[in-house]
């Protein structure tokens, strides 16, 4: 595990502090969606699995959620298919799915396996299809206020936490790819969802206590292109109002965003996946990215996430161990 928390360049983040915040999570799941464009480089994907296996020593269930838009680009480039996006969504015919699932579930999802077992045999991969995890109906997109018929695109209608909660329960790292079968299973039917859709979903079942989302920017920009930093920290009612405002993967990303929130999650933090040890980080005391909480409740005081005095690291909130449950079930 050398060079987690202590680079030699001593710029990492500090190992103890780091421990400090991941403390108050033991026990607790953790949902963390890395983003195709965070998956820079080799370094990055290794460092990302390091942290992912150093959640689960301190005590955490971490499950990864994955995309690979510009690595399914790539690809349906060297093929010569074009799939272009609306509002942020792939167009998605049933030659794209069969590439889409290929390239997710063959090649991203089976790298980042091998890369988190090269610490111990904990990653298990799975796509929503196995043990029916996921079940999805068809969405549509919008654009210019229309709705837009974006072919085999996924909502998730249900996550069926049983095969998650049962590899938790025994230690491992599910790594979770977003292909999800179609809920009425008519014709057989695959589903390409988008991962931050796909990771909002299963962290909302599991009753995680945090999403992380690993993207190529350093959090949210209240305009784009960005003037000045990203946004520190908003409640799900702020980014309710921004989101007609939104553009690109930020739509589906921060839609995603606000479905955790709304479905329990305690909060959500968009991060910069390109900066090495960025999940660790994200329990630091300078913790970086933009932080979306829970609305406080009326007259409850502080809000569900622990706010004042829980420093810029995620914050920890106590209740039952949500694996215990979903395993007894
Ligand atoms: N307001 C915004 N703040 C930050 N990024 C934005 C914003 N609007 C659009 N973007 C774009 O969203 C991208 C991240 O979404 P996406 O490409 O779907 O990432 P990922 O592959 O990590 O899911 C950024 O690279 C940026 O170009
Ligand atoms: C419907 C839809 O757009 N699906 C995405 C699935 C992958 C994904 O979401 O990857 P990122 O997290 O890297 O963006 C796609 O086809 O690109």
């Amino acid at each position: 595990m050398a060079g987690l928390c202590a680079e030699p360049s001593g710029t990492g983040p500090d190992l103890l502090s780091c421990l400090a915040g991941l403390r108050a999570f033991r026990g607790a799941t953790v949902v963390l969606k890395f983003g195709g464009n965070a998956m820079v480089d080799r370094e990055l994907k290794e460092s990302f699995a390091r942290s992912a296996v150093l959640l689960r020593y301190a005590g955490l269930h971490p499950v990864v959620v994955h995309g690979g838009g510009p690595q399914i680009d790539a690809h349906l480039g060297r093929l010569g298919v074009r799939a272009p996006f609306a509002g942020g969504l792939r167009v998605t015919t049933p030659e794209v799915v069969d590439e889409v699932r290929m390239v997710l579930a063959g090649r991203v999802q089976r790298e980042l396996v091998g890369l988190i077992n090269a610490h111990g045999p904990f990653a298990v991969g799975l796509t929503g299809e196995d043990a029916g995890t996921l079940a999805a109906v068809k969405r549509w997109g919008r654009a210019d206020g229309r709705p837009v018929d974006l072919g085999l695109v996924g909502e998730v209608a249900e996550v069926r936490t049983g095969l998650l909660a049962s590899l938790l329960a025994d230690g491992r790292i599910p790594v979770v790819s977003s292909i999800a079968p179609a809920a009425d299973r008519s014709d057989g039917a695959v589903y390409n969802v988008n991962a931050d859709t796909a990771a909002a979903a299963v962290a909302g079942a599991l009753g995680a206590r945090a999403l992380l989302m690993l993207t190529d920017v350093p959090g949210l920009y209240r305009s784009w292109p960005p003037q000045g930093g990203p946004i520190e920290r908003l409640t799900a009612e702020e980014l309710a109002r921004m989101l007609p405002d939104l553009a690109g993967g930020m739509v589906p990303k921060m839609a995603a965003c606000l479905a955790a929130l709304r479905a329990g999650v305690g909060e959500v933090r968009v991060l910069d996946g390109r900066v090495p040890d960025a999940v660790l980080r994200a329990f630091g005391p300078a913790a970086p990215g933009t932080r979306v909480v829970r609305d406080p409740v009326a007259g409850a005081g502080a809000g569900v996430s622990a706010e004042p005095g829980a420093g810029a690291g995620v914050s920890a909130e106590p209740g039952a161990d949500p694996v215990a449950v979903l395993a007894a079930r």
